[in-house]
């Protein structure tokens, strides 16, 4: 053993201070230990402290806490009080503990993160100048849809119908079983958003057997729900499909008696397969007609889907969805097993279909509809966002140029009247914030361009035939001008419009897209200039800036031409004022029916709004 001992050199003084640093650290672990054990007792017991240790001020200025009451915690306390009893009475007080301390602290922001189907968007084209999909060429297309296409001169699938058609087409040839996508689809106005629902659901309901309520589609206006119906009436021609409209136009009785019929053999059956329909009149059906049933109900459409979720009338979708939940509990009697069979039999919730051309992106509004594994389809580019100005994002048609004009109050009419006769605009529609300023407008350009122009007002006032009259009109070139309020800016498809002029601004970025989307749809290059007044300028930029817009360039009307229209003008508005008042004197002795059209109830110069900063959305005729 001795060969393997190697007598290593030790210095004397080794010993010493291996010795010493292990005192020190023992001293500092038994110091540690000390000071955890104190830090354990300060934790476990509830800083609960004697109200007459704590020094007035202390105990007045912060507030106790802890259950028990003063009696109850004496023990604990005087343990407390002798094992802490080296403590002063300033380190006792910071055991108190302040509420609301916390809302002084600086927070940390956190940022918003969009649901993987919002951020993922399958992206739209909104290019219609190159569209290559051939109508004919489409092997997935229904023969019969193919030629009611042909036959309406439409040759080209416009991209958001090439895209999304295909699409519900798919998800429906997947076994019974499995449920389709929901889908949610943003393009802009113009785009052909209509056909891309209704061939689909035609293309799917042609083949069924039977008829029954098989797609519902919700609009929110009576206007767009008698152009949307009309669609799928042109569309189903040569098919057994049998479309409807429940929009309040004719009473609740007369509806009723167009959808549902009894029969002695199988008591009530439907009489249609499509519903077209506003939010209100679909609750009153669901509510007040005998034999109304979803039971069969494949399709639910919302068109114009952000601006029904703005304004959910009655309820509406808790009425269907709790309509279609009952229908499935009559059939099935109680919760049926979960087998492969009653899978096939039980009555699915309907496919949505939600279209728009200004939907939010917004999670939060979107839950609402209760989507199913959505899809959503945009021309915009999504991603995730860190404040809500980021989540507006809408697109225009990339036919339309935008501009705006800046004058004072008094010239206003002057540079409509610059547009109109001078620049020669023809087919214009012009938009005003209220209906008697509408009228008041129609009676002046009509007075002041009789030569030259024929202008209508089409505003809520006048009854659906003679707007329907009127529009006729205005495609027929026999109208040059419509005047009319944001009625008019949602959703309605006038053919050949070339300019929009916004009077009045529009009150925010929504009604915007959609004013101007009446004009450069479907392809064909339009104009939109918005007439401003200097202290609307700043509110109209910002509102591009939150709908992620880019600037719009200033048209600038040059001073000599209000020089040149001022004499006529003065005229003008002096007629004008002397019709107005002739108006509303007749008013008090015409018949209701009579009235209709006349809109204005105030003498002419208390219908002027004041004007300022804040009034942004004032209508400043100077009439
Ligand atoms: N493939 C197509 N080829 C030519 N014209 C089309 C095509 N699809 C639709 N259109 C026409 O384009 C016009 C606009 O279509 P539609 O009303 O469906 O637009 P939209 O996207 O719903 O607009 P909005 O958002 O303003 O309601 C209609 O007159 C329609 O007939």
């Amino acid at each position: 053993m001795d060969l393997f001992l190697i007598n290593r050199y030790k210095d004397p003084g080794e010993d010493i201070d291996l010795i010493h640093e292990e005192t020190t650290r023992l001293e500092k672990l038994k110091e540690k230990i000390e000071e955890r054990k104190k830090a354990f007792i300060k934790k476990e017991v509830p800083a609960v402290i004697h109200i007459k240790d704590v020094p007035v001020e202390a105990a007045s200025n912060n507030i106790v806490t802890g259950n028990k009451t003063e009696k109850e915690n004496e023990p604990e306390l005087n343990e407390i009080t002798e094992s802490q009893n080296s403590k002063s009475k300033e380190e006792v007080a910071i055991e108190f503990k302040v509420l609301g301390a916390s809302d002084f602290e600086k927070k940390t922001k956190v940022a918003r993160i969009l649901p993987y189907w919002l951020s993922h968007s399958l992206s739209i084209s909104t290019d219609l100048q190159n569209v290559s999909c051939l109508v004919e060429e489409q092997t997935w297309l229904h023969s019969t849809l193919k030629s009611n296409l042909l036959n309406e001169g439409i040759k080209h699938l416009f991209p958001v119908q090439s895209q999304v058609i295909p699409f519900v087409l798919n998800e429906h040839r997947k076994p019974k079983v499995f449920r389709p996508h929901d889908i949610c689809v943003s393009a802009p106005t113009g785009s052909g958003k209509t056909l891309t629902f209704v061939l689909p659901i035609i293309q799917l309901l042609i083949n069924e057997v039977g008829c029954h309520i098989r797609a519902l589609v919700v609009l929110p206006v009576q206007e767009l729900a008698a152009q949307v119906a009309n669609v799928f009436k042109k569309y189903s021609t040569k098919t057994h499909l049998k479309v409807a409209l429940l929009s309040g136009s004719v009473p609740l009785h007369q509806e009723q008696q167009k959808i549902v019929k009894y029969t002695e053999s199988s008591g009530w059956v439907s009489e249609v397969d499509i519903i077209v329909c506003t939010a209100g009149r679909l609750v009153e059906h669901i509510q007040n007609t005998d034999g109304f049933s979803l039971k069969y109900l494949k399709f639910l459409v919302i068109d114009e889907a952000d601006r029904i979720m703005d304004h959910i009338q009655n309820d509406w979708l808790y009425h269907v969805e709790r309509h279609i939940k009952l229908e499935n509990e009559l059939m099935a009697g109680k919760a049926p097993v979960l087998n492969w069979c009653n899978l096939n039999e039980h009555i699915k919730p309907p496919h949505k279909l939600l279209f728009s051309a200004t939907l939010s992106q917004d999670p939060e509004k979107l839950e609402q509809w209760g989507l199913f594994q959505p899809k959503l389809f945009s021309t915009a580019v999504t991603g995730d966002y860190e404040d809500d100005d980021q989540i507006r994002q809408y697109s225009t048609p990339a036919e339309l140029r935008e501009n705006f004009v800046v004058c004072n109050a008094e010239n206003k009419p002057l540079v409509l009247y610059h547009l109109l006769v001078e620049q020669k605009w023809d087919k214009v529609i012009c938009f005003t914030n209220a209906g008697d300023a509408a009228h008041r407008l129609t009676v002046l350009l009509n007075i002041w361009g009789k030569e030259n122009l024929t202008v209508a007002e089409l505003s809520a006032n006048l009854d659906r035939s003679t707007r329907e009259t009127v529009i006729k009109k205005f495609t027929q070139s026999k109208i040059n001008v419509l005047i009319g309020t944001d009625a008019l800016a949602r959703g309605i498809d006038i053919p050949d419009c070339n300019y929009v002029v916004s009077y009045d601004p529009p009150r925010n970025i929504k009604t915007y897209i959609h004013r101007v989307g009446r004009t450069g749809r479907a392809g064909k290059i339009g104009q939109a200039v918005t007439i401003l007044l200097p202290n609307q300028t700043g509110f109209f930029k910002d509102l591009l800036v939150k709908g992620r817009k880019s600037v719009i360039p200033e048209i600038r009307i040059p001073q000599d031409v209000f020089d040149r229209l001022s004499m006529s003008y003065e005229s003008a508005i002096q007629k004008t004022k002397e019709q107005i008042h002739v108006e509303i004197n007749s008013k008090t002795t015409l018949s209701p029916k009579g009235r209709q059209g006349i809109s204005c109830t105030r003498a002419a110069h208390e219908l002027e709004p004041p004007l300022s900063k804040e009034n942004y959305n004032t209508t400043s005729l100077a009439i």
